[in-house]
């Protein structure tokens, strides 16, 4: 069977109502960098960019968002380091194993500002929201998975119930333009 992430390929859990969050840990068997989320996440997905942190062997990445008031690195900060500064989404990794522990926007004007980006299959907890679609489909490309796969990942991915977008899903997509209508003035504010 195509496996696209371990978190994905055997389906997933709905979320546990209720549910408050975690604590996610990165990979290193010693010293883990740990980082409290104090609240359920939104939006998580599928995503095929090359930017976006991926397990080992996986095609996707799993991530989602949270609100950043809610994100506390509780240890191992030292170990923590931007991937790429100059990056929309600054993602902060582990420089000993490499996993991302959240990704932060801080251009104020950004639609998504305010919004931290997590992956939690990094937590030990159960009852997290589930991936609801896949983004940036297309971008697996960019990673070397051949186009000749892309028709078999898309049947995949929606037998999974993760509807496939090449860039993020219609609900974020109108979230992004709406946001930036009332900035120009083209919708009121
Ligand atoms: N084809 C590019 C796309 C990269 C991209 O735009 N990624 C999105 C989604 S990441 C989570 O959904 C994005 O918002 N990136 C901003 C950033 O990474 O700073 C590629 O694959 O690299
Ligand atoms: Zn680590
Ligand atoms: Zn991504």
């Amino acid at each position: 069977m195509l496996k696209l992430h371990p978190s994905i390929d055997n389906g997933f859990p709905p979320a546990s109502p209720d549910f408050q969050g975690g604590t996610l840990k990165c990979k290193c068997a010693t010293n883990p960098v740990t980082v409290e989320i104090g609240a359920q996440t939104a939006h998580n997905h599928a995503c095929g960019c090359t930017k976006c942190w991926k397990p080992d062997g996986a095609t996707f990445a799993q991530i989602a968002v949270v609100s950043r008031d809610k994100v506390n690195v509780a240890s191992g900060s030292e170990k923590l380091q931007i991937v790429d500064p100059s990056a929309t989404i600054q993602r902060y990794a582990c420089k000993d194993c490499g996993a991302h522990m959240y990704g932060r926007i801080e251009n104020t004007k950004h639609p998504f500002y305010g919004l931290d980006f997590v992956h939690t299959e990094l937590s030990d907890e159960t009852g997290w929201s589930p991936p609801g679609f896949a983004a940036f489909v297309s971008s697996v490309i960019e990673s070397g998975v051949s186009p000749d796969r892309m028709p078999d990942i898309r049947v995949r991915l929606t037998e999974l119930g993760l509807p496939p977008y090449d860039c993020l899903s219609p609900a974020l997509m109108d979230a992004i333009a709406t946001h930036i209508a009332k900035q120009t003035g083209a919708l009121p504010a």
